[in-house]
């Protein structure tokens, strides 16, 4: 399995190219079944979830053309299944986004429950019941939820809980539901106002994106366009940590600054200058130690769970006693087991880490258990003295393009060593 090897000590300084949102890439990619004509996605990011979602939707028989700025354009209109196979969705559970748009635009789903993964047990009974408000006949059996409906009604659903997937499966589902349907209690994310936005561009008619409150009037049909996919705050977030916590000045460019609040308070708390231009953060620490923070991961707008691990590393080598409360997924801490192996000073009670910085870490063998587990061992590699190993990589290909190569042309002595 391939590794990553890094020498640590060196301060990051330069800037780096942020890439798409794999958040919003993966929901808009499933967008495209909704369509009539092709969609051409641009500012996708190079990532093995997109791949899997292109096999996924290739397998459906959707027609796929990659150019060489890898602007994806998917034309569904002469689709041949509308099953996700259990080989693919387990790989990668974002897969139960071709749910809502297989539905509304064919009639007729059956895609492979997710299951759960390392981080928790993620049920998506929310998805279901969404679109059973839609007036959606749906069973589950031998594994498969297997969804039915002639044409999908306008109806009102109050989601149980802030479920990302959820809304936008829902909300995608109901662009094509004839009527209007209302969707409380929806997620606020960046990425669902992206994907509504792409939606509305297909001829959507959508209001209240990144409030609580959807409001769909369906359409009957979606036409094919062009659409740009948000930056992704979580890479930008991962590199401007990397910045604060080797003492350096990164500026992460291609970047949303107001997708970002809660990460650039708690960088600014570690002590941090920020410089925040239209589409450019900088942070620069003029080569002090960071400062520990306290954070507790909530729906968006508050500090999102996908930087909690990054910034558990920051507070392993930071100034005083930071205190990480992890609210969305029950078992989202097993980078933490990992960062001990460097020397880091933490104690663990129920979903809340306390973490005392340590002056110095050194380097080990660690092993990668998910995608942002694996970038904070990268980041603690960073600062740990000596060479530190980091096993399973793959799982950061999932959300990351080419994370060695930005970091190295921030000044990281970090390599790739190929399985
Ligand atoms: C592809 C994608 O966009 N992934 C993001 C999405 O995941 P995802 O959409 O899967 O996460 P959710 O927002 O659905 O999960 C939030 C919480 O709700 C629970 N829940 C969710 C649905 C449901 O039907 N029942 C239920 O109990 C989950 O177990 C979890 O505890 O949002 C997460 C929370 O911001 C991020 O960490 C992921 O990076
Ligand atoms: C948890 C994440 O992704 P996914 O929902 O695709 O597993 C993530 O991006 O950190």
């Amino acid at each position: 399995m391939a590794k990553i090897v890094i020498t640590g000590g060196e301060p990051l300084n330069g800037d780096v190219q942020i890439s798409g949102a794999k958040n919003a890439v993966l929901p808009i990619l499933a967008a495209t079944l909704l369509a009539d004509g092709p969609i051409s996605i641009g500012n996708v990011p190079h990532l093995h979830d997109v791949t899997t979602t292109m096999e996924l939707l290739g397998a459906m028989g959707v027609q796929l053309m990659v150019d060489e700025k890898l602007t994806i354009t998917a034309d569904p209109r002469f689709i041949t299944s509308t099953v996700a196979p259990y080989e693919l969705v387990k790989t990668m559970r974002a897969s139960i986004l071709v749910l809502g748009p297989l539905l509304a635009r064919f009639g007729h789903a059956e895609v492979s429950l997710p299951g759960g993964c390392a981080i928790g047990s993620r049920p998506v009974e929310q998805h279901i019941r969404g679109l059973q408000a839609l007036g959606a006949e749906v069973s589950v059996e031998n594994g498969f939820i297997k969804a039915r409906a002639e044409r999908l009604r306008g109806g009102r659903y109050v989601f149980d809980m802030i479920t990302v997937t959820g809304t936008e499966n829902v909300l995608m589902a109901a662009a094509l539901a004839k009527g209007t349907t209302v969707l409380e209690n929806c997620a606020m994310e960046p990425e669902v106002v992206d994907l509504a936005n792409c939606l509305i561009a297909m001829g959507a008619d959508i209001e209240g994106a990144g409030t609580n409150r959807i409001v769909v009037h369906g359409v009957d049909r979606l036409a094919g366009i062009h659409y740009d996919v948000l930056p992704d705050r979580i890479e930008a977030g991962t590199f401007l940590v990397a910045g604060a916590m080797t003492g350096g000045r990164v500026t992460a460019r291609r970047t949303r600054a107001d997708t970002m609040d809660a990460v650039l308070v708690k960088l600014e708390e570690a002590g941090a200058h920020l410089t925040v231009t239209a589409d450019s953060i900088t942070v620069d620490m003029r080569g002090k130690r960071p400062r520990s923070v306290n954070l507790t991961t909530a729906p968006y707008p508050a500090f999102p769970t996908d930087m909690q691990a990054q910034f558990a590393a920051l507070n392993t080598i930071a100034d005083g006693v930071g205190v990480i409360t992890e609210t969305i997924f029950e078992n989202r801490f097993m980078h933490l087991n990992e960062l001990q192996r460097l020397g880091a000073d933490i104690r663990i009670e129920g979903n809340t880490a306390i973490i005392r910085g340590v002056a110095q870490m050194t380097g080990a063998p660690m092993m990668a258990t998910d995608l942002r587990a694996s970038a904070s061992l990268v980041l603690a590699g960073l600062v740990a003295k000596g060479e530190t190993v980091v096993d399973r990589i793959y799982h950061i290909d999932r959300g990351y393009e080419n994370i060695e190569e930005k970091l190295g042309t921030l000044g990281a002595k970090i390599r790739r060593l190929p399985s």
